[in-house]
């Protein structure tokens, strides 16, 4: 069983969220491998041989982010003080490949193969959330998403997550497999 993980992250929430899912895969099936993936790095080689594809992202603007929401969000983070460092891990993520264009490379040969998708979002009542966007381009790259796509709440714009998310993340993982 070779399960991959692959996210975007602005801020490091999503990102934290990836891990604790691969953690929970772990749990749930030690035997499975386990790849956890920037979208930057996770090019077709290592998706063609996943059994099971987890893909997750920011929500901005209600859905999945853009090239220029991507750009709104290291702007954001630039403006506060103290956060230069974040600042400057966003810019370079903005200027790297989002999900919508990574999903443009990723061929259309799903068939069969167990999906998932989640994202994370400040406000569960305002928004949509990334992973319904997400979740049907699983679907139109023909894979199976085996379960609803699912939201972790971050508690501000750039976190941190709310409390008890990470746990939820890891259970969420776990019973993919
Ligand atoms: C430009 C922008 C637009 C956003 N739009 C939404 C939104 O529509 N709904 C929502 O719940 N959160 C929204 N957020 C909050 C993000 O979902 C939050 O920053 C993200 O989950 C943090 O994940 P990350 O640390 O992996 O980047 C937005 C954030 C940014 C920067």
């Amino acid at each position: 069983m070779h399960t991959v993980i692959v996210y975007e992250s602005m801020y490091g929430n999503t990102r934290e969220i990836a891990e604790a899912i691969a953690e929970g895969v772990h749990q749930a099936d030690p035997e499975a491998s386990v790849d956890c993936l920037p979208v930057a790095r996770a090019d077709t080689e290592t998706t063609r041989t996943a059994d099971l594809l987890v893909v997750g992202g920011p929500t901005h603007m209600h859905g999945m982010s853009s090239g220029a929401s991507r750009r709104m969000a290291a702007m954001a983070e630039a403006k506060k003080e103290g956060h230069e460092d974040a600042a400057r891990e966003a810019y370079e993520t903005a200027e790297g490949p989002g999900l919508r264009s990574w999903f443009h490379s990723l061929p259309k040969t799903g068939h069969g193969i167990h999906a998932a998708a989640f994202d994370t979002r400040a406000d569960m009542r305002r928004s949509g959330g990334a992973a319904n966007g997400i979740a049907k381009r699983l679907n139109s790259h023909h894979y199976d998403v085996v379960v609803e796509p699912e939201g972790f709440i971050v508690e501000e714009g750039d976190g941190p997550l709310r409390q008890g998310e990470i746990e939820r993340a890891r259970a969420w993982g776990a019973a993919l497999v």
